[in-house]
């Protein structure tokens, strides 16, 4: 993993659109795979800036909450529709989504992983911090899920969302597994934001365990990872 230190929330930003400007500009149309929150939200602006770069680049959205309609505020769809398919002007045959409350959530699942089998690897994969060291909706637990799968979500992950304020808890989260995330050909990994404190130390200490799923990207060939000091 390679790890860069950046001043600021811009500077980190402007890094990791550089970073996947390069990348789109080798193949144009890759599949990236979006992370939602607040990490991305500024390099999602940066990229919007130079969208001429991405008229062919194919998303998959990463992680939902379940529960709540797609067209909620707090989903994880409305997020990307402002701030990455819409500024970007990614057309929806270009888009690959799925349903926050699908009615078998299982099938909902294996389409998603049936999908990632047949398109991937995913190309880029973007990944945010949870402050307990997951990684899309990974979460630490005894062993972690391969596939794509319906993810039971731990209380400071709840607590982090706006959906909860909202007062619609979402019961449970639907996001890409550990196979997906660790076959992608190139990880951008953003840290920044308060209470990450604990989960860079412990990724720091380069010990791989199941109580960090973000620990396994010690493990992959091509992370860049970049941290800003709001993290640290
Ligand atoms: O719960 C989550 O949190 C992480 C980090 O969120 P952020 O708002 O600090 O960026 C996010 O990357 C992840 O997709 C989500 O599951």
């Amino acid at each position: 993993m390679k790890i860069t230190y950046l001043e600021n929330y811009a500077a980190l930003s402007k890094k990791a659109a550089h970073l996947i400007a390069s990348e789109v500009k080798q193949n144009p149309e890759l599949m990236f795979c979006a992370a939602t929150g607040g990490s991305p939200t500024g390099m999602y602006a940066e990229m919007a800036k130079e969208k001429a770069v991405y008229s062919k680049m194919q998303v998959i959205k990463m992680d939902e909450w379940g529960i709540i309609p797609l067209s909620h505020p707090d989903s994880c769809e409305t997020y990307l529709k402002k701030h990455l398919l819409g500024p970007l002007e990614i057309s929806n045959d270009r888009y690959t989504s799925f349903d926050t409350a699908p009615e078998v959530v299982e099938s909902e699942c294996k389409r998603i992983s049936q999908f990632i089998q047949a398109n991937g690897p995913l190309d880029i994969c973007i990944l945010g911090l949870g402050k307990n060291g997951h990684i899309a909706f990974n979460e630490p637990a005894e062993v972690l899920n391969p596939d794509f799968h319906k993810a039971i979500l731990a209380e400071s992950t709840i607590a982090h969302d706006p959906a909860l304020s909202a007062g619609e808890e979402p019961a449970y989260g639907l996001c890409v597994g550990m196979e997906g995330i660790m076959q992608s050909k190139k990880i951008i990994f953003l840290i920044t934001g308060k209470g990450k404190q604990e989960a860079v130390k412990r990724i720091m200490e380069r010990k791989i365990g199941t109580d960090c799923p973000a620990s396994f990207l010690w493990m992959h060939p091509n992370v860049e990872c970049l941290i800003d000091s709001s993290a640290i």
